[in-house]
């Protein structure tokens, strides 16, 4: 149809993202633009976009963009969700293939004949200040004391490629982590933004988490959310190296390697193909 764009929803876990292939579509990307597409009012409603394929570092990959327009450098549910449309679209004919991300290129295994069964290598964590980044003198910080919104908590954080926050709770829930999770994602220890799981330890397999994404809020799931979760609760002890990360939208499985890779197996649904008027972009 003459004058318009198309874009690709899909979901993994309800983490939705839009896919906007600039093959097929002449569109400038601007964040103000993303942030309006992904609005559930006025706009075709999403936690984020994915961008791609495009050539990262001359190879295929895809740029992320959360809600608010602002860009990610990886995204877990993200990741599966472009490897699905890559299939989709006759992109890719191989079951194994890696994807380029502003974190580096990320090693994807389609698991099923639909194509809507991933397993991901999203590699190694690090609790390094300096890495995630955590305002205040080098250190690992795990189990440290932070004070959100007036009140003290004990917190570890960990890049996985994005940065995240991880509170241990008795009890987790969706007001819970609504209340503190601004507050998280804007404190002035981190630069970058901050992305919060509150987690609960169910059993040394199992983990609850309820998520705050940076710069798109409240979502049923995050990818990289689950593996900082894991590989953060493996870290103290807590759990074995195959971790179920129960969350709002499903369950995503984690296995932590002996080199510490973080393999993240997890689903993704097609949504629907959509016709966007240019005068959108405008
Ligand atoms: N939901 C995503 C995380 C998306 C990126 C995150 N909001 C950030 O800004 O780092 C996932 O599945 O990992």
């Amino acid at each position: 149809m003459a004058g318009c764009i198309t874009m690709v929803k899909y979901q993994g876990l309800g983490n939705d993202y839009l896919v906007l292939d600039p093959n097929k579509n002449r569109v400038q990307l601007q964040g103000k633009k993303i942030a309006l597409m992904c609005q559930r009012g006025f706009g075709l409603g999403a936690d984020g976009v994915l961008y791609g394929p495009v050539e990262i570092n001359g190879k295929t990959g895809v740029h992320i963009f959360n809600a608010d327009g602002s860009e990610a450098a990886i995204s877990g549910n993200g990741v599966r969700i472009f490897a699905k449309y890559l299939m989709d679209q006759g992109y890719v004919k191989e079951k194994k293939f890696s994807i380029e991300t502003l974190a580096g290129p990320i090693e994807v295994e389609c698991l099923n004949s639909r194509a809507t069964e991933f397993r991901v290598n999203m590699g190694k964590a690090s609790f390094l200040s300096k890495e995630i980044p955590v305002t205040g003198e080098v250190r690992e910080v795990i189990n440290e004391d932070f004070s959100f919104h007036g009140k003290d908590y004990k917190a570890t954080c960990l890049t996985v490629g994005n940065p995240h926050c991880i509170i241990f709770m008795d009890k987790v829930s969706k007001d819970l982590v609504k209340d503190l999770g601004p507050y998280v994602e804007n404190a002035d220890e981190f630069p970058e933004r901050m992305n919060l799981q509150i987690c609960r330890k169910i059993d040394t397999g199992n983990l609850d988490i309820e998520i705050w994404e940076r710069g798109s809020g409240y979502t049923k799931a995050s990818g990289t959310g689950s593996c900082a979760a894991a590989v953060t609760a493996y870290r103290l002890g807590m759990v074995e190296s195959r971790v179920n990360v129960n969350q709002p939208g499903g369950m995503i499985q984690i296995d932590i390697t002996d080199n510490g890779d973080i393999y993240m197996t997890g689903s993704v649904g097609y949504i629907a193909d959509m016709r966007v008027a240019e005068s959108f972009f405008s």
